[in-house]
């Protein structure tokens, strides 16, 4: 990393920072409740030095349960915007307080400098993390299947499926452990055995009601299950993960991955994937580093988003596509909202999301927002 081209290293001409609020089409459900709406900052930046006058966009989304509240993140927004020639403004953001306001700004910062070298955001992630690969064209993503009942689950999955999607998330942990299980079934049946099957509990279940899911689902030849235990109970998904080793259901770690850190999770052994969302990491570079640090202790990383807009949503194809060889990614959720701040640059067919190919984020596609 060279100074003058480091995220952060310049002297800034203008942050400003834009609020936003998108309604989804129907409410996602989770087991730690319903997601109806996003809020958020649009980013612009606008670096000095040598001429350039490439501006930079990004986003912060806060999901509070996930990254600081709403206020906080205006609040930390707030002292880096609108001063001129703001220093190092990365610096004034703590990514373990204020990720979602890090993310915003680290997302311009990079995009701007993508744009200044001519590069996609993707290059410019891979070559900061020393990443030798070149980052691929397209990433494999998941569909992402709500709470519902039994019929509706296996409605949305066969709908999916007939999209072209071959691996399917499912969210679980709001219903008992016994119709979640009859859920996963019906959608087992309707699917096939072709299609690959992640469930996400979010955090729902105890070490009793986890041990009793993953024993019954081990009969759906699930692809792993995703934080079936609160975040900080690192060493009840290091046992539950003893049954994947023999043939059980792996483990996913998320929340835990948000709550503890990368680090005390791989120290921890707590699970055979992580998800990593950059709005809940502090951002891109962050998430990525995160993935490569996975990747080198044997985990498998997974790159997703808090359901961001489409800024966001961008950013972490990007991310994805900078991790070699990576997992299908939580990353197929732009249909999800109502409305959204620009166009879609990213494309899904047959399973797989593409990368738009620059420079920085998407070429021309976010200029209407950069002029704002
Ligand atoms: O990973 C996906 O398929 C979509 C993203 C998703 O599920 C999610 C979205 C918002 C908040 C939390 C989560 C989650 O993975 O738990
Ligand atoms: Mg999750």
């Amino acid at each position: 990393m060279t100074d003058d081209d480091s995220p952060g290293a310049g002297e800034v001409r203008a942050i400003r920072a834009r609020p936003f609020a998108l309604d989804l089409t129907r409410p996602l459900g989770t087991a730690r409740g319903e997601i109806t709406r996003r809020e958020g900052f649009l980013i612009a930046v606008e670096p000095t030095g040598d001429g350039s006058d490439a501006v930079g966009v990004g986003e912060a989304t806060p999901l509070p349960g996930w990254t600081e509240s709403s206020e906080a993140c205006d609040a930390a927004l707030d002292a880096v915007c609108d001063r001129d020639g703001t220093d190092a403004p990365l610096e004034a953001l703590r990514a373990a307080s204020t990720p979602a306001a890090r993310h915003g700004v680290s997302l311009a910062l990079a995009d701007a400098a993508a744009r200044d070298a001519g590069r996609s955001l993707a290059e410019r992630l891979a070559s900061e993390a020393d990443v030798d690969a070149s980052p691929a064209d397209a990433v494999p993503v998941n569909a992402t299947v709500g709470d519902g009942p039994s019929a509706e689950t296996a409605a949305e999955a066969t709908r999916a499926v007939e999209e072209g999607f071959d691996c399917l998330k499912l969210k679980v942990g709001v219903r008992d452990v016994d119709e979640d299980v009859e859920r996963v079934r019906a959608v087992r049946e309707a699917v096939g055995d072709a299609v690959s099957l992640r469930a996400d509990a979010n955090g729902a279940w105890d070490r009793e009601d986890a041990r009793r899911a993953l024993d019954a689902l081990a009969a759906f030849d699930l692809a792993y299950v995703e934080q079936p235990l609160p975040a900080d109970d690192l060493d009840g998904l290091a046992a539950l993960r003893g049954g994947a080793r023999g043939g059980g259901v792996p483990v996913a770690a998320d929340e835990s991955v948000a709550a503890r850190g990368i680090d005390a999770v791989l120290e921890a052994d707590a699970a055979d994937a992580v998800v990593l969302k950059p709005m809940a990491l502090g951002g891109p570079d962050r998430a990525l580093a995160a993935a490569l640090r996975a990747r080198s202790s044997g985990v498998d990383p997974v790159v997703t988003t808090t359901i961001d807009a489409v800024v966001a949503r961008t950013a972490a194809v990007h991310v994805a596509a900078a991790v070699p060889e990576v997992s299908p990614c939580g990353l197929a959720t732009g249909k999800l909202l109502d409305e959204d701040l620009a166009p879609d640059p990213c494309p899904i067919d047959d399973g797989r999301i593409a990368v738009p190919t620059g420079p920085g984020l998407a070429g021309g596609a976010f200029d209407g927002l950069r002029r704002e």
